[in-house]
């Protein structure tokens, strides 16, 4: 026979345990906006914070991006149909490895997880970034059965958000209900209309292009800094890189077919939080974020004065 007191307490630690289990996904944040507006840098960084899992959705249109130029399938007339259903059969994963130290210059001293995108077990992180894939992928993005198939994959992957939650909670999160923070162009217009937290997020388009060419240059000059006897360390030829001028252009139109595009358009949701960032640092709006997500949980803001 139990005591009450133990009986008393079973029942709080039951109690305790459902509501973790039930806040676990408790808070969505969805952050949408413009190409290179930071979305996934400062979502990946707003996860981290929270100690929350994070969906690039990107990643999945850029797989069956992929997909789409393995098969040779470019006329979504008639590939659509073969393409929804080929990237609805693939296993995308989104996996975060929790960082400690800071990336670039412009993001400061925040730690921004490493994100790594399998499809069907490839590692395909890299691939899905070429300049091929930036060219076909508003187009695909843009038809109806694609984006049905990507929603089901979002909602599945958010589902079991927990496993991708960073493991390195910051000190307080433990004290927090869990959630995802995903990021795209109709997170919380269409596939979280229900979002606790909607954040549109902005640039100037030559603010935006910059940060582009920025963050090439620094790629390239990792590169160049790999020891020469190492075959894949060979600089590329510098026309492979585009000027600012041109990555303007590409920014520009793939916005164009994001914002105009018939099926669930990049769109401001009437309760979004709009922060445009041309002249705020990669912490002020990391930290705007989180102060926010922390308000609306219930909790003290953390940086009211940064
Ligand atoms: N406030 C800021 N100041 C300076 N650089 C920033 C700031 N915010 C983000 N960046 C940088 O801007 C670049 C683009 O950011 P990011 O890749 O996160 O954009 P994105 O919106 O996810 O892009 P895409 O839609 O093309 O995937 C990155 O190099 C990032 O480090
Ligand atoms: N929720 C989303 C996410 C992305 N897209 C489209 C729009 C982009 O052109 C393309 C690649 O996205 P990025 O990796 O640059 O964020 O995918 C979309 O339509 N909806």
């Amino acid at each position: 026979m139990l005591s009450i007191h133990t009986r008393i307490a079973r029942r709080q630690l039951l109690r305790h345990t459902t509501h973790r289990l039930l806040s676990r996904r408790d808070f969505t944040i969805a952050i949408d906006g413009p190409a290179a507006s930071g979305k996934s840098s400062t979502a990946r960084a707003v996860a981290q914070e929270l100690g929350f899992g994070y969906i690039d959705s990107g990643s999945i249109y850029r797989c069956a991006t992929l997909l789409a130029l393995r098969q040779n399938i470019t006329d979504m007339g008639e590939g659509s149909a073969s393409l929804a259903d080929l990237i609805s059969h693939a296993k995308v994963d989104i996996k975060v490895r929790p960082s400690t130290s800071h990336q670039t210059p412009s993001l400061g001293r925040l730690a921004v997880p490493e994100v790594q995108v399998l499809l069907d077990g490839e590692d395909v992180s890299r691939e899905i970034r070429t300049p091929e894939v930036n060219r076909l992928v508003a187009k695909i993005a843009s038809d109806s059965g694609i984006r049905q198939a990507v929603l089901h994959i979002q909602r599945k992957l958010a589902a079991d958000a927990e496993s991708r939650s960073t493991t390195s909670r910051s000190a307080d999160a433990n004290d927090m209900p869990g959630g995802v923070v995903m990021d795209g162009r109709d997170i919380g217009t269409t596939i979280f209309p229900g979002a606790e937290l909607k954040i549109y997020l902005d640039a100037s388009a030559m603010a935006r292009a910059i940060r582009r060419w920025d963050e090439m240059n620094q790629m390239k000059d990792v590169t160049a800094q790999k020891p020469a006897h190492d075959p894949k360390a060979s600089v590329a030829p510098a026309a492979v890189y585009p000027s600012v001028e041109e990555i303007a252009r590409e920014l520009e139109t793939r916005d164009y077919a994001d914002i105009n595009r018939e099926n669930s358009p990049l769109r401001i949701a009437p309760d979004a939080v709009v922060i445009d960032n041309t002249n705020l640092t990669f912490a002020q709006q990391v930290y705007t974020i989180t102060d926010l997500a922390r308000e609306r949980m219930g909790l003290e803001p953390k940086h009211s004065d940064c």
